[in-house]
């Protein structure tokens, strides 16, 4: 029999249950009791939907309070000092590495002021997980409960049997980084962290685990040497402890591994391998052609990271080839990844117009349509008869769909010319005529966009939803909390304004929500890091922009400014990226017409008044493909092209912006400089001001405001800690082109702090504006 698996499945729950039980424990609304009876409720029944749909194979482990690598940096005992010396409820010191912890002194405990652990983007994906930061001389031990065990017992007691999901050795180490001023090389850690799978395996397996998947997703990219050469060992250390430990299964995902298959051990030691054939079907053959007499294929048919349904007939097609080739009780079909990218259930959904509806399948519905695929091919395609008979239909349907095709966004396209892409003039002039124009002092300040999106904001955009207040109130509320941000920023003494995005849901979805081509859920979301979730919009037809959609509230807060407003746009790669793209037409035709729809609006901010411009691209590093190579020259092409067409309509003396939210430039840089933007800021607190490095080496002329605090945590950094920062820069980058800001927005954070750690930072640069403008 072919069976049916899910690599791992949602964690938020129908209405977003865990992001509402992690922030009341944060709030103190509710106790530990019962933030963990909340865990366990959503795995009962994120177990039961799998089990009632018909999958053979279920994952545990799966679920987490935070981000599941984070669990197995708790689970291994790979804790910096810095939180452990706090002797913390383990929770507590989990939640403290994963959004760091600023706590008073009170009678029973000493005051506690911890940052987070450095937070990151898994893969090419927008889940962020924690990245696991070693020491020199770190060892490792097993937590006391292990979270793995516990799981499986807690599924076993409710009747399911289910399959462990454990980050992989290699991988565990791969992603993550040696902590700061530490040299440690985290692979050379291997021997130390293999007992530890060793024990977990064995106490797994005592448990009652028939099998684990393994998930070994770094296969998919360019290794180094070092990480190459550690699996075969690693995997033949673990196989020799044979019927000890359950049957492991390695999963891959996100790419092929045709490139590292040598490196996987003998496949006498491993029972089974996953590999994603929906992101490369053309594996498969040298997969099969390499795999051991006796080993199992998992093949992920139903993609993971898209909503689209899954094609019945061609899935059954390549499972039916597998098949024949190993028979089927040696074929596993499975998702692509996990299900984490997906939302929930379509079921939610009652605004979807039927027809659209029609063809997505959220994670509820793909556990179905794996169900049904490995029925197809155990019992023949009768035995699902009228499930093919509706797939087939709602192919054919989507296939012909008019909604798709608009031929007057086509002939648009077709119209673009060259010049279109390029400025009127090169950096210094443009640069020269900007600082006529905005006077703006050494070392400006500014921020990344975003004000705290804060209870009162959400309510009242809730009530227009609802139909519980007009337009017209909701634009008045809109506009008392720009005048309440442009009032702040003046106190604060802010260089560059912006109007704090109180009238955005998302940086994305609002942008969908004002193009055509694009359809929305109400239920539709997905975990973003932490409890932070998106609502990721679904473009189903080619998008244009039948009006301005930034426009009058930007104006009317440069209206109210005494210094320049910045206009704030998020660029095409990120609203293709952060939507779920079409799956019928090539992305690059998709962030074309994107950025055609920016480019008026960006034409119709300088209109208006708005002299400086950021158009945000924090999804432009995640697109880059995993590989090195033609592909990833290919994205930087057309993803490079398409901002420079959203933003080359405007004058030399408008000022551009961009804004990334990650610090890795070194693999390409090129592309970064190419963008041709005035100014980028960028995520850097967290990260070695060793890799400004690379700005200097090209010899990069134009301005940059690196992070100087992480927003993601409600610490307030003090302002020698930024001036630290600013001083590590200073290293790297020349004073008259370093700008002062925050690592992102700070739509997560409350008042209170931005004001502080803002203070801070406004102090910290009018340090250093002093101190130079006297040498000078
Ligand atoms: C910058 N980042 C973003 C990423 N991706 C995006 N699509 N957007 C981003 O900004 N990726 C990388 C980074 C980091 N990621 C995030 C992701 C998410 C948040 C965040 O704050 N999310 C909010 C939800 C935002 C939203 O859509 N809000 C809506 C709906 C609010 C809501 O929950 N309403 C309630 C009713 C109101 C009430 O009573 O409170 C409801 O519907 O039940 C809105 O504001 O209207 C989150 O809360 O998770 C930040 C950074
Ligand atoms: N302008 C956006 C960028 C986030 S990446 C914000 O400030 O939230
Ligand atoms: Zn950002």
């Amino acid at each position: 029999m072919v069976q049916s698996s899910v690599l791992g499945f949602p964690r938020m729950g129908v209405n977003r249950d865990l992001k509402k039980a992690t922030e009341s424990y944060w709030g103190g609304k509710i106790s530990q009791k019962e933030l963990l009876a909340e865990g366990k409720r959503l795995r009962g029944e994120h177990w039961k939907i799998q089990k009632e749909a018909g999958i053979n194979i279920i994952p545990s482990n799966d679920f987490s309070f935070y981000d599941h690598v984070l669990d197995h940096i708790q689970l291994f005992g790979a804790i910096p000092e810095k939180y452990s010396k706090h002797n913390l409820d383990p929770i507590d010191e989990f939640f403290a590495m994963g959004r760091g912890l600023q706590s008073p002194q009170t009678p029973e405990a000493a005051a506690v002021d911890v940052p987070s652990l450095e937070m990151v983007k898994w893969f090419d994906s927008n889940y962020h997980y924690v990245k696991p930061t070693f020491q020199d001389g770190q060892n490792f031990k097993l937590s006391s409960n292990p979270k793995p065990v516990a799981e499986f017992l807690e599924a076993k007691e409710a009747g399911i049997i289910t399959r462990p999901v454990l980050v992989g050795p290699v991988t565990f180490l791969a992603i993550g980084k040696a902590d700061r001023d530490q040299n440690v090389v985290p692979i050379s850690l291997l021997h130390k962290l293999l007992p530890l799978y060793e024990e977990i395996l064995v106490k797994l397996k005592e448990a009652g685990a028939e099998s684990v998947q393994i998930d070994e997703p770094c296969l998919v990219l360019d290794l180094p040497p070092k990480v190459r050469n550690a699996f075969k060992p690693a995997y033949e250390k673990l196989s020799s402890l044979g019927g000890k430990i359950p049957e492991l299964v390695v999963a891959t995902y996100f790419g092929d591994i045709v490139h590292n298959y040598d490196v996987l051990p003998s496949f006498s030691s491993l029972h089974g391998l996953h590999i994603d054939l929906a992101r490369n079907p053309e594996q498969l053959e040298t997969v099969i052609g390499a795999l051991g007499e006796k080993q199992l294929l998992s093949v992920g048919v139903v993609d993971g990271r898209n909503i689209w349904k899954a094609n019945f007939k061609k899935a059954i097609e390549t499972v039916e080839t597998v098949v024949q080739k190993l028979g089927k009780d040696r074929v596993i079909v499975a998702s692509s990844s996990s299900l984490l990218h997906t939302p929930h259930t379509l079921a939610s959904e009652k605004k979807l117009d039927e027809d659209v509806k029609d063809w997505f399948s959220f994670a509820v519905e793909k556990t179905k349509e794996l169900a049904i695929i490995a029925k197809a091919v155990t019992d023949g395609p009768a035995s699902v008869r009228e499930e093919l008979e509706a797939n087939a239909k709602s192919m054919e349907a989507k296939a012909t769909s008019k909604r798709t095709n608009d031929p007057k966004v086509k002939e648009r396209q077709s119209k673009i010319t060259e010049e279109m892409f390029n400025r009127k003039s090169p950096f210094p002039i443009r640069i020269a005529q900007q600082q006529e124009k905005l006077n703006l002092p050494l070392f400006p300040t500014t921020t990344i966009g975003s004000f705290p999106q804060t209870k009162e904001i959400r309510i009242q955009r809730n009530k227009l939803t609802k139909s519980e207040i007009s337009e017209e109130e909701y634009e008045k509320f809109i506009e008392r909390e720009i005048e309440d941000v442009v009032k702040i920023q003046e106190e604060l003494g802010l260089d560059v304004y912006v109007h704090g995005e109180p009238e955005r849901n998302d940086m994305v979805q609002y942008f969908g929500e004002r193009l055509t081509g694009y359809v929305f859920t109400t239920h539709g979301w997905v975990q973003s890091y932490g409890s932070r979730c998106v609502r990721p919009p679904i473009i189903v037809g080619d998008i244009s922009r039948p009006a301005p959609m930034t426009v009058k509230e930007s104006k009317y807060a440069a209206s109210i400014s005494k210094k320049p407003m910045k206009g704030m746009l998020t660029g095409p790669i990120t609203c293709l990226r952060w939507s779920y793209p079409r799956n019928d037409i090539h992305q690059s035709v998709q962030a074309e017409q994107l950025a055609l729809a920016l480019r008026d609006e960006v034409v119709d901010l300088e209109s208006a008044g708005v002299y400086v411009i950021q158009v945000d691209e924090p999804a432009l590093r995640e697109g880059l493909p995993l590989r090195q190579g033609l592909e990833r020259d290919n994205y930087l092409s057309w993803a490079v092209k398409s901002f420079r067409l959203s933003v080359a309509g405007v004058q030399d003396s408008t000022q551009i912006h961009s804004h990334f939210c990650y610090s890795e430039f070194q693999d390409f840089f090129k592309a970064i400089a190419d963008l041709d933007a005035d100014v980028l800021s960028i995520e850097n607190s967290k990260s070695d001001a060793k890799l400004l490095k690379v700005f200097v080496d090209e010899a990069y002329p134009r301005h940059i405001g690196p992070g100087v605090y992480d927003i993601h945590s409600p610490r307030i950094p003090s302002e020698d800690e930024i001036k630290d920062r600013i001083e590590e820069m200073l290293q790297y980058l020349k004073p008259d082109q370093l700008w002062v800001d925050p690592d992102c927005g700070l739509k997560t954070r409350q008042w209170k702090e931005t004001k502080a750690a803002l203070t801070n930072m406004v102090n910290a640069a009018k340090f250093y504006r002093q101190k130079y403008s006297k040498s000078s």
